[in-house]
């Protein structure tokens, strides 16, 4: 399928910015760094396939509604497709593409052996009750069964999905197969072979990115403000773990808005109320209320959006303050704000790189489950972080010798690894 060739009109991510768009302009940005063949760069501008369902759904009311799903698998080129499942209003067949492709580039910086695949379903989660979403992920997984598997292409969570969903997808393709598959899937319950740690794998990368790169600029996290978008998986976990690792929570957001405490706020308490609240920030004792637009011009030290893609842009870029942003959510940064960001010297450790810990412990996930060993978590968190320290290293060391961003550098390591193992395949010889 060629994604040019989709109507312009599934371009509906925030401000009309198509992702896949941007997606291709950072590809084209680091093969020209990298002098790479035109071939070789129009294959990786392709996702090799896209595959677009129907899934009826019968509702509680008996009403029977037709939802969209997609899932595109980029590249298998270093291994399987890997990547999430999201059920967000948002998805579209040009976003979920998008984030494929990132899939790609995250897996082959941090030296995984996986390519790069993404699917979703165009849902508010919220309107949809335990039953319909089940039986929702079960059409979706069945509509897929050909298309996925411990060998092919293997889901995760990601936006609006959790280990409950990952589970009935598991679920729906061994009942197909006829017996238990639990490779198909990582992000998994720990009853069916999911991985100590998994949960907070996100939010713990991206508390050693923030960690690391302080260091780098000679700080420390210690007493470093923070500010953070997004209070879900990955912005939930990152808050906890980096004001347990000693830096001060100023704010953090959902979709509905966020509050902000110049004192800081006291995560594990926030986190019993947001829970104990109907998943309301609003009210935390000692907090003031800040709209999102607010919260990404609030002074800090580091800015992390945790949420969605598009929310940095050319529009409100000027009004940030924080020194350092750190892309928890994929594709947070829009093309023009990450210019106008680096111009202006603000450190800005990109997506595929800081993100890439839920990625990672999925793969020890998948590791584990092929050996039948399972690990205690302390093992899990030591393995990932030796692969994110060592990934955040080389993408410094890349900078630095070719004087680019550290996005840039990124991309360079990424897009190398697959450009190499194509031309070595003879895939294009
Ligand atoms: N889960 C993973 O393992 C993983 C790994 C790597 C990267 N990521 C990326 O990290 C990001 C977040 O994923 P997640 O797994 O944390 O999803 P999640 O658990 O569904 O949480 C998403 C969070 O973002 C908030 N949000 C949604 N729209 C927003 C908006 N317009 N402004 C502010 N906040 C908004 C949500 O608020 P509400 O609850 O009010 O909707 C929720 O707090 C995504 O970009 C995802 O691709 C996830
Ligand atoms: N959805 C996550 C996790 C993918 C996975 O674990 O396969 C991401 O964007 O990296």
């Amino acid at each position: 399928m060629v994604l040019s060739s989709l109507p312009s009109l599934e371009t509906a991510s925030p401000a009309h910015i198509c992702p896949f768009d941007q997606a291709c302009s950072y590809l084209e940005a680091a093969a020209k760094e990298l002098h790479l063949n035109q071939g070789v760069i129009e294959i990786l501008s392709h996702p090799r396939k896209a595959i677009t369902v129907s899934i009826p759904v019968k509702l509680d009311n008996g009403e029977v509604q037709v939802l969209v799903g997609h899932r595109v698998q980029h590249s298998d080129i270093l291994g399987p497709y890997k990547g999430g499942t999201r059920y967000h209003p948002s998805v579209t067949l040009r976003e979920v593409s998008a984030l494929a492709m990132l899939m790609t580039w995250k897996c082959a910086l941090l030296g995984i052996p996986y390519g790069g695949g993404k699917g979703g379903i165009a849902i508010d989660p919220t309107h949809y009750s335990v039953g319909e979403l089940e039986r929702i992920t079960r059409r979706y997984t069945s509509e897929l069964i050909k298309d996925i598997g411990p060998e092919v292409d293997i889901p995760a969570p990601d936006v609006g999905t959790s280990a409950r969903e990952m589970a009935w997808m598991m679920d729906t393709y061994s009942m197909n197969v006829g017996h238990a598959v639990p490779g198909v899937v990582t992000g998994k319950p720990l009853s069916i072979g999911g991985s100590r740690g998994r949960e907070m794998a996100t939010g713990r990368g991206v508390m050693i990115i923030v960690r690391e790169a302080l260091a780098t600029q000679g700080k420390s996290v210690k007493g470093a403000q923070v500010v953070i978008q997004g209070f879900g998986n990955v912005g939930g976990a990152a808050a906890l773990l980096l004001q347990e690792a000693g830096a001060k929570i100023l704010a953090v957001s959902d979709a509905h808005g966020g509050i902000f405490s110049p004192a800081g706020l006291d995560i594990p308490a926030l986190k019993a109320y947001y829970a104990q609240n109907r998943r309301s920030l609003a009210g935390f004792p000692g907090s003031l209320p800040v709209t999102n637009a607010q919260l990404l011009a609030l002074p800090c030290d580091v800015l992390i959006p945790a949420a969605l893609e598009n929310q940095i842009t050319e529009e409100n870029c000027d009004r940030v303050q924080a020194e350092m942003v750190v892309e928890a959510a994929n594709g947070p940064v829009t093309l023009a704000a990450d210019l106008a960001l680096e111009a202006r010297g603000v450190t800005i450790l990109p997506d595929i790189l800081a993100n890439a810990g839920g990625v990672v412990v999925s793969y020890l996930e998948w590791v584990q489950g092929l050996s039948y060993l399972f690990w205690d978590e302390e093992r899990v968190n030591r393995e990932m972080e030796q692969l994110m320290v060592n990934a955040y290293q080389k993408v410094v060391q890349q900078s630095k010798q070719r004087q680019i961003t550290l996005r840039l550098a990124a991309y360079t390591i990424g897009v190398g690894r697959v450009a190499q193992a194509l031309t070595d395949r003879g895939l294009y010889p």
